[in-house]
């Protein structure tokens, strides 16, 4: 009996397991992994050596008589429970919750890093009686301004991630039913007047929820996430967790070595409040000086204020952002830095560029689009598809006439307005425009007038509309983002992985996913200045808008399409970035993730939809 062929076994505390096959095993079904690692063991007399420190190691011995074939197939790590205990918390979860790209990040990067081996959690409000998430039974009681709040804790398990909803009647009465428009004020441009209250309680339950929710969703995970973890507070919404973990939990000797990251969606929303409502937070006047900021605006109030944002930068362990190019913009100065330049100069930036939801955007599975298509049948399809396009929104049905898609939230920053005066420069070409969006009123005034304007050519919806976002994306040619800032925009990664070829703003994240000439159009860079329309920035729409139509129905166009489709846009890449990062915060038990599939089919999912 011979050759000992080197397979090590590494579990973790509460038989954590997850799983690896290094080298060059790429089957994807987990399952069948765990089988066959459970035949090899028997069939080769893996043997427990020694264990130590919750790590176990295992030696395989092999037949002689099968010795080369053994050792090949033992030259392979299996390791479980792996990584690192995540915990993402915010304001939108897509498919649950959902304004924008904020939601879409927390719907998607989250099963990506599970995908890795790595046992992840979001927590974000239940806005509504989500059909697949359950009551927990547990309770918690929270201080929040002057009053003592009962937390209750919703929970489901989805594609490999700990799916937890902080139920209270904050959230579910303000928004019930109304989950996609209503989720920070009663309309767009106007916030409720509890704001902080809210986000205050979602902070401290999501500091809770890892210690005292005891999930057992998968064979592999079990019991609560524990306190060896690294939180993920995005946006102003979650500025706060940062402040209370140090200076209410860690003081008590709990999340030792917890980390937090602070990733900035969208610098433009703040959190800018009265001076005097730091008391409403409950936090330790030391923490003061960090919320202390005073910019030259009346609102709310006149002068000096708290800013939420910047102190969730200051205390937060490492800032992130949403792609490299907007990292850089936001230290460049006072108008892209929105005045937090300075403070951001002093903590450093990372970005690393979002990734999209591959599930949900897959031009071959699209349940909202009649015909499906991948690379190799673009030409044939996208034809049809676009007629049904047409036929959906009421433009004149006719394959031969190039569409232009637009889709985004109404506020300055989608540049709507500058698209709405840019049109009559363009329109009189063979072409036809869809808009679809919801925001700020006069913006969707200026959309629903398309219509009116010109009737065969253009169309504004002003819905919040995800199976006609899905038919835009699909169906049109080209796809604009005429951003004044974009962070990252993921609208321009949905079109190009259904062949639409993006025409873009030169700012953020659309500069870093966007190659002029190879996957898309650059328009150049517009002012930011959000009060007026730049009669140059209209020109450069309609001049880029003119020579991406020029090469419609050309093979150049037809090679810009296959370069779109070929690229990898999933959350994969991103996601190793992101482990990169959080590795680096040396959370207790941290440790590399896998090149991994995501993990659903193995977990006990419900299945319901919400
Ligand atoms: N009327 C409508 N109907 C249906 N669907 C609609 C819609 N309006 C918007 N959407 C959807 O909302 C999402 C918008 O994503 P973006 O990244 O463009 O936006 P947003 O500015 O909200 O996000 C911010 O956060 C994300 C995530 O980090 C950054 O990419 C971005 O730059 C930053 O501004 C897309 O999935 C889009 O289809
Ligand atoms: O996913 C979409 C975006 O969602 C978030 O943005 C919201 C923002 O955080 C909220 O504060 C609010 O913004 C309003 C702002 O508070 C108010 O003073 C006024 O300026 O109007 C704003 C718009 O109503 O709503 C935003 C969503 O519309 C998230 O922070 C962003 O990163 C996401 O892009």
């Amino acid at each position: 009996m011979a050759t000992v062929a080197a397979s090590s076994f590494v579990s973790r505390r509460n038989s954590h397991v997850n799983h690896h096959y290094a080298g060059s095993d790429t089957t994807k079904a987990l399952q069948m992994k765990i089988e066959l690692m459970k035949q090899d063991m028997t069939q080769n007399g893996l043997r427990l050596l020694h264990k130590k420190d919750h790590e176990f190691h295992i030696k395989t011995i092999t037949k002689a008589t099968n010795k080369q074939a053994s050792r090949k197939k033992f030259t392979r790590d299996i390791v479980c429970a792996i990584g690192m205990n995540i915990i993402f918390v915010g304001t939108e979860v897509s498919p649950w919750s959902k304004t924008g790209g904020l939601g879409d990040v927390l719907g998607g990067l989250p099963p990506a890093m599970a995908a890795n081996g790595h046992r992840v959690m979001t927590i974000a409000p239940r806005y509504d009686q989500y059909k697949d998430a359950w009551d927990t039974d547990v309770v918690v009681e929270l201080k929040v301004g002057d009053k003592l709040e009962k937390v209750h804790f919703f929970h489901c398990y989805k594609r490999g991630v700990d799916r937890v909803f902080v139920d209270h009647p904050l959230f579910l009465e303000k928004v019930w039913g109304k989950t996609k428009s209503k989720i920070y004020g009663p309309i767009a441009g106007e916030d409720y007047q509890d704001n902080q209250l809210r986000f205050s309680l979602l902070c401290q339950a999501a500091l809770e929820a890892p210690r005292i929710l005891n999930l057992n969703s998968n064979e592999y995970f079990s019991g609560p996430f524990g306190e060896d973890v690294v939180f993920i507070a995005n946006d102003w919404h979650t500025a706060l967790l940062a402040c209370y973990l140090k200076t209410i939990y860690k003081p008590k000797g709990m999340y030792k070595t917890a980390k937090v990251v602070f990733c900035i969606h969208n610098i433009a929303y703040q959190g800018r409040f009265a001076f005097t409502d730091f008391a409403l937070l409950n936090l330790p006047d030391v923490l003061k000086s960090s919320f202390d900021f005073i910019d030259g605006y009346d609102k709310p109030v006149k002068g000096r204020k708290i800013n939420w944002m910047k102190a969730g930068i200051l205390e937060s362990d490492r800032v992130l952002t949403v792609s490299p190019y907007y990292a850089e913009e936001l230290v460049s100065g006072e108008d892209k830095g929105v005045e937090l330049d300075s403070i951001l100069r002093k903590t450093g930036i990372t970005g690393i560029v979002n990734g999209m939801d591959v599930q949900e955007w897959n031009p071959l599975t699209d349940k909202y689009t009649s015909v499906k298509f991948d690379a190799s049948t673009v030409t044939d399809a996208k034809p049809l598809v676009k007629e049904s396009l047409q036929a959906e929104v009421g433009l004149p049905v006719d394959k031969n006439i190039p569409v232009i898609g637009f889709i985004g939230r109404l506020e300055e920053q989608k540049g709507s307005d500058i698209l709405v005066e840019a049109i009559p420069q363009f329109i009189g070409e063979n072409v036809q425009i869809i808009v679809l969006g919801t925001g700020k009123k006069p913006m969707e005034k200026q959309l629903e007038q398309l219509e009116i304007l010109y009737p065969d050519k253009a169309r504004g919806v002003a819905k919040f509309n995800v199976p006609l976002a899905h038919m835009i994306i699909a169906g049109a040619d080209f796809i604009l983002v005429p951003s004044r800032f974009e962070p990252c925009g993921l609208i321009q990664l949905h079109a190009m992985r259904y062949g639409t070829v993006p025409i873009v703003a030169s700012t953020g994240g659309l500069v870093d996913t966007v190659k002029e000439g190879y996957t898309g159009f650059q328009m150049g860079s517009f002012n930011v200045e959000c009060e007026a329309v730049d009669p140059a920035d209209v020109t450069a729409v309609a001049k880029t808008v003119k020579s991406a139509l020029a090469t419609y129905d050309t093979p150049a166009l037809a090679e810009m399409i296959q370069n779109c489709m070929a690229q990898d846009l999933s959350w994969k890449g991103p996601a190793k970035r992101w482990e990169e990062v959080l590795l680096s915060l040396e959370v207790a038990g941290s440790k590399p993730g896998i090149e991994g599939e995501e993990i659903a089919p193995l977990a006990k999912e419900n299945i319901a939809t919400p």
